[in-house]
C-alpha cells in the first residue's frame, strides 16, 4: 500500500493537542494521521471512500468514530459489525490499544484494504474477520458491538445484540435519525432482547457536532 498525499494536507480542523487528547498522545496521533492518508488515497482508488469525503474525512469520518471510545470500558472485547474501510472500528482502536477490537466485514475487497490498513498501522489490537454479522461465531461474547452506516436500527439489533454477551452493550452510530428509528424499531429491538435505549453524545468537549450514539444493553 502506498500513501502518497500527506495526511498533514488535510486539515483536522482541531487542534494537535485535541488530537493527542483524543488518540492517546504522539504515536497515535500518528497512526491517525497514517489512517487518514491510506483513506484519502487507496480508500478512493478502490472505491471505499468518496472523493468528495476527503477535505472532511477527519471530522466527519475518523475523529467521530474515535470520540466513541470514551463509552467503553477499559480493556472491553469490541466487534465493529459492517467496517467498510474501518469506521468506526479502526480510530477507536488507535484512541485505545487497551481495546480489543475485531473488525467483521463481509465484502472482500473492504477486508483486503481492512487487513492491509491493520498491517501499515501496526495495530496489534485489531482482527479482521470476513463475515456477516448474521454468521459471526461465537456469538454472546463481545463486550461492546459497535456499527455505523450498516441498517436501520431494528435490523441492526437482530444483527448486534446476539454478539453482545447478557448485559453487553450494543452501540449505533446514529445521526438525527436515532429518537425516530427507536420509537418505530421499539418492538423489534426488545424482541431482540435489547434493553431500553438511550441517545448519548460523545466528543462534545472536542467537536463542534458531536457524535450521536443509540446504547442498547443486552437483556439476560
Ligand atoms: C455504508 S457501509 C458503512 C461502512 C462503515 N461502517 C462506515 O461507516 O463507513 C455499510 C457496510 O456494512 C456492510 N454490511 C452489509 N450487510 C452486512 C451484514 N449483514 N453484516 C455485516 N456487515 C454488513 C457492507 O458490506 C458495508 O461495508
Amino acid at each position: 500500500m502506498t500513501d502518497e498525499s500527506s495526511a498533514s494536507e488535510i486539515e483536522p480542523g482541531v487542534s494537535r493537542e485535541t488530537l493527542g487528547s483524543i488518540f492517546g498522545g504522539d504515536e497515535g496521533v500518528a497512526r491517525a494521521e497514517t489512517y487518514v492518508g491510506l483513506l484519502a488515497t487507496e480508500g478512493i482508488t478502490r472505491g471505499l471512500i468518496g472523493p468528495r469525503e476527503v477535505p472532511r474525512l477527519w471530522e466527519r469520518h475518523v475523529l467521530n468514530s474515535a470520540v466513541v471510545a470514551e463509552l467503553i470500558d477499559s480493556r472491553s472485547e469490541v466487534l465493529d459489525v459492517g467496517s467498510g474501510a474501518g469506521l468506526p472500528g479502526l480510530p477507536i482502536a488507535i484512541a485505545r490499544p487497551d481495546l480489543s477490537v475485531t473488525l467483521v466485514e463481509p465484502m472482500e475487497r473492504r477486508t483486503v484494504f481492512l487487513f492491509e490498513a491493520v498491517q501499515e498501522l501496526g495495530l496489534d489490537n485489531v482482527e479482521v474477520v470476513r463475515a456477516r454479522a448474521e454468521e459471526v461465531d461465537p456469538k454472546g461474547e463481545a463486550d461492546v458491538v459497535v456499527s455505523r452506516a450498516v441498517a436501520p436500527l431494528g435490523k441492526l439489533a437482530n444483527w448486534c445484540l446476539p454478539l453482545a454477551r447478557t448485559g453487553g452493550t450494543m452501540l449505533a452510530l446514529k445521526g438525527r435519525s436515532a429518537a425516530d428509528e427507536i420509537e418505530r424499531d421499539k418492538y423489534k429491538i426488545r424482541k431482540a432482547k435489547g434493553e431500553s435505549p438511550e441517545i448519548l453524545t460523545c466528543g462534545g468537549e472536542f467537536l463542534e457536532v458531536p457524535t450521536t450514539v443509540v446504547s442498547i444493553v443486552k437483556a439476560g
